[in-house]
């Protein structure tokens, strides 16, 4: 497959802030891919650039095989860009707007309907965008970005502001969007987003990719122990710490935490010590990969 993305050596800085520095990546047609960093780390300064909706100060990139700098029409409904809810026409309902859009790039009406229902907005098709909650916005920014059917589409961090249940009720709606082969950017602060939902994850602070691969790959990489929880009462600290293959024991909320990079080792030695029953077994996340990388705890 190639490349329906390629970036090479991106920057962009306002004044003396660089912004994107050196970013070069490259997504591959029907890719899930992740752009995930804390607050200001340059994803949307990426993503415009990539879209086509701002300039590079350097560096090259290729959208579909095209640049998209300057805006380069032949790309625009191919793409699909979700609009932050604010950018809705004002005082349409769901309906409204979704057709509004589909009419613009000649779709027809009826396949803007499919959208409202595969987006879970029938019974809100004639709601007002304005009076939508939030997780509703942002189902419906996301059909009017795929009523086109574009071969890539950009979301910028489209569970933002969400709260956790809605967070994962969209994820359920995302995870399937390229399923047909379509290429997926996303942006995100949310590690178990990235997580769950991308093939491959561009880990980025300060402008810079830290680094690159799939989830599993980069928490494999890292070789982050595995917290092993044993409920209370079971294990004194002692013992845990005589159990081979156990590098550290700490007092959690919800029990003994036995830290090692023998799980299994330490899970059969459990189990021969009848204390199995309740037992939580955590692998590293990507969470630790940040930590690892930056020194620092993630945080959004
Ligand atoms: N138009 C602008 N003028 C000046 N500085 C800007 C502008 N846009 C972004 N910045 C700065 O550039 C840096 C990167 O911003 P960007 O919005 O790309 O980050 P981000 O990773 O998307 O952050 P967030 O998650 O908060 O949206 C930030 O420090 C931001 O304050």
């Amino acid at each position: 497959m190639g490349a329906a993305i390629e970036v090479v050596d991106l920057a962009k800085s306002y004044g003396e802030l660089r912004a994107v520095d050196a970013v070069s990546f490259e997504v591959a047609e029907g890719e899930f891919f992740g752009i995930l960093g804390p607050n200001g780390a340059g994803k949307t300064t990426t993503l415009e650039m990539i879209e086509g909706l701002r300039q590079p100060d350097a560096g090259t990139i290729r959208l579909l095989g095209e640049p998209p700098w300057p805006r380069n029409p032949a790309l625009l409904p191919r793409i699909g860009v979700q609009l932050q809810s604010s950018a809705f026409f004002e005082r349409l309902t769901a309906r409204e707007q979704i057709h509004t859009l589909a009419s613009l790039y000649g779709v027809k009406a009826a396949t803007a309907d499919d959208w409202l229902e595969r987006v879970g907005l029938v019974d809100k098709a004639d709601t007002r965008v304005e009076q939508l909650s939030g997780g509703q916005a942002q189902r419906l920014s996301i059909a009017c970005a795929l009523v086109h059917e574009p071969e890539v589409v950009f979301l910028d961090e489209p569970t933002a502001a969400l709260d956790p249940q809605a967070r994962r009720n969209l994820w359920e709606l995302l995870s399937g969007l390229n399923d047909s082969g379509r290429t997926v950017v996303l942006t995100t602060h949310y590690m178990d987003e990235a997580e769950v939902l991308c093939d491959r994850v561009a880990i980025v602070d300060h402008g810079r990719i830290l680094q690159l691969d799939s989830p599993a790959s980069l928490v494999r990489g890292l070789d982050a122990a595995t917290r092993i929880t044993v409920a209370p009462g079971q294990l004194s600290t002692q013992e845990a710490l005589a159990i081979s293959g156990v590098d550290d024991v700490t007092e959690g909320s919800t029990g003994l935490v036995l830290r090692t990079r023998q799980p299994a080792v330490v899970l059969s030695a459990l189990a021969e010590q009848q204390h199995l029953a309740g037992v939580q077994v955590q692998t590293g996340t990507l969470e630790d990969v940040f930590l690892s990388l930056t020194g620092r705890e993630y945080r959004a």
